[in-house]
């Protein structure tokens, strides 16, 4: 069974608190953008993992499509299965790439098995493989709020725009983001500042990793700047970086171009 994990994007990100298990507590809204990886199971003689596409750092052992599986083996008796994984969505960018790999085998698991997981399971699993997993589960605009894994339906149809994700291949890990924070309650909740209207946003929606990461990886808030005078409605950093994202109402302009070492996807929302 073949399906494609995408990414998210973070329509504002505050952090909030940090909480007595070391994780912090967030405000942010998550966004499903269509930049997406391949993932394919099918039922084999034994276990196997093989990968394609950007080479994924780290032990294949530890990939997160592996967790996924031997997660739900635990309680579910499974067959064997190969997982071929064909990685498209840049790492260490606030993509959520990995954790989309890890909810969608679940849900394919779920579906090749006939498991009949419901969305709320699948959600209690995909909580423990990652903060990020369990959006993945359901893939719609949502209000997240304590880890990041959990979720209040927001409405907000941004059906028109285009959204411009630019990767400037500068890794930043997720830890050492978080390290580089100092928590806070937003001035205002998240689902009044994103009912705003788009143009508003640039004034109001912030992501508090900006502050930290910004003046360390000075090609950030470049990247941010050129999306805002090409015309832009709104421009930030996804998640803990370091890929930059901007919303044009339409089309993105043609002559939008970045250095060739960097990574840009393109796509409506
Ligand atoms: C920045 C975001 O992308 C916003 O959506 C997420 O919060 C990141 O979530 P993630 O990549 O799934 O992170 P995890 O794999 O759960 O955690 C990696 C590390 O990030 C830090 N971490 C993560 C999530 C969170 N709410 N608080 C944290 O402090 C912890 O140091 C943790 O050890
Ligand atoms: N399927 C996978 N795809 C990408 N990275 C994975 C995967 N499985 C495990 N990893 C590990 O996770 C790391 C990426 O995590 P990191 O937090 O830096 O990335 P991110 O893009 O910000 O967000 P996320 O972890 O939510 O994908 C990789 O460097 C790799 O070691």
């Amino acid at each position: 069974m073949l399906d494609f994990p995408n990414a998210k994007i973070n329509l504002g990100l505050y952090v909030t608190a940090k909480r007595p298990d070391g994780f912090h507590n967030l405000a942010s809204c998550f966004f499903p953008v269509k930049w997406c990886d391949a993932l394919e199971i099918v039922t084999a003689p034994e276990l196997a993992f093989t990968m394609t596409g950007l080479p994924v750092p780290g032990d294949p052992e530890t990939n997160l499509c592996l967790k996924a599986f031997k997660l739900l083996q635990k309680d579910y008796n499974l067959p064997p299965v190969h997982i071929h994984l064909h990685k498209v969505i840049p790492m260490g960018a606030g993509l959520g790439g990995g954790s989309s790999d890890a909810a969608f085998t679940l849900r394919i698991l779920n579906k090749l098995f006939e498991l009949n997981l419901k969305a709320l399971d699948l959600e209690n699993y995909a909580r423990q493989l990652g903060s990020d997993c369990a959006f993945f589960v359901q893939n719609k605009p949502v209000i997240a709020s304590e880890r990041g894994d959990v979720f209040r339906p927001v409405l907000l149809d941004l059906t028109g725009y285009t959204c411009v994700v630019v990767y400037p291949n500068i890794h930043i890990t997720t830890a050492e983001a978080y390290g580089s924070i100092t928590p806070k309650e937003p001035s205002c909740a998240m689902d009044l500042l994103v009912k705003q209207d788009v143009h508003v946003w640039k004034n109001v929606l912030k992501n508090d990793f900006e502050k930290p990461l910004f003046p360390k990886y000075p090609e950030l808030p470049q990247v941010k700047e050129k999306l805002y005078a090409a015309g832009a409605s709104y421009a930030s950093m996804t998640g803990s970086g370091s890929a930059i994202y901007g919303l044009f109402k339409g089309e993105a302009p043609a002559d939008l171009v970045f250095p060739h070492h960097y990574v840009v996807w393109k796509g409506l929302l």
